[in-house]
């Protein structure tokens, strides 16, 4: 294996510094759950009432960070090499789910430590990978930094939600390892916060999670 020097610089301007001119701590708000279920849609209206009250917020969303940060192999050909493009285009394998994850969650806790709250909004199936990121996230900050919320819709309403058409293609069989049809999804054991993403609308389950962020003392009440 390449041996890689690489040292751990410290800031001159601290997340505490940070925070102090935010008005507020920065975080991790971890939206997690099947395609369909809403996780964009709350994630959107909780930014858009945070900053609507003056928070210093940022929302990564599954579809957007796979455009940019995270892009498919074919997206990557388009301006380098085959090799290149194999080598870190990322699709919906184990390992790349994986990897989009680590990656998500190392830009998630770099946003975190500039004070701002984070919103993160994949659809992330496998615990491992959330429980990595929460510990990322408590090592290089503190416990209560990283907030899972379960957006926890039965697949049934997904499916029949179904905005892109991707169940419908899974169930077709054009579409392989869709996520709650051919590829597990793992439900949190312990989130911060559970919403019944199937029986209650999207507005109420927003502001539940901004509820929860002015108890554990993120923003004001
Ligand atoms: N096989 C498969 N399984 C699940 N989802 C799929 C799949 N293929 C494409 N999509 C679309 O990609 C979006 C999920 O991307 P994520 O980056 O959140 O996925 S993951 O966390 O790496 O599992 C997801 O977006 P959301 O519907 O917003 O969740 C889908 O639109
Ligand atoms: N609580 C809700 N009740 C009814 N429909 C919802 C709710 N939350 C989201 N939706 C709708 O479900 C669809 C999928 O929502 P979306 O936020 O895109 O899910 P995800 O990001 O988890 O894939 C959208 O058409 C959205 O308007």
């Amino acid at each position: 294996m390449e041996k890689v020097e690489v040292t751990w610089h410290d800031h001159a301007v601290t997340r505490a510094d940070r925070e102090h001119l935010n008005g507020h701590r920065g975080c991790v708000v971890w939206f997690t759950g099947l395609s369909g279920c809403g996780k964009s849609t709350i994630a959107n209206l909780v930014d858009r009432q945070l900053h609507e009250q003056g928070a210093h917020t940022f929302l990564l969303d599954g579809d957007n960070v796979r455009h940019g940060l995270n892009p498919s192999t074919a997206m990557l050909a388009t301006s380098h090499d085959a090799d290149f493009a194999t080598r870190f285009g990322l699709g919906f394998g184990p390992a790349d789910r994986e990897e989009n994850i680590r990656r998500i969650g190392a830009v998630a806790d770099l946003f975190c430590q500039a004070g701002l709250i984070t919103l993160a909004a994949f659809v992330s199936p496998y615990r491992k990978d959330r429980d990595l990121v929460r510990q990322r996230l408590e090592s290089s900050g503190a416990v209560g930094d990283f907030i899972e919320v379960f957006v926890d819709t039965p697949l049934d309403v997904c499916e029949s939600r179904d905005p892109k058409g991707l169940y419908k293609k899974a169930r077709a069989g054009e579409l392989k390892g869709m996520t709650g049809i051919d590829d597990p999804y793992e439900a949190p054991l312990n989130a911060e916060i559970t919403l019944a993403g199937g029986s209650a609308a999207a507005e109420e389950l927003a502001a539940l999670v901004i509820a929860q962020l002015k108890k554990r003392g993120i923003v004001g009440s």
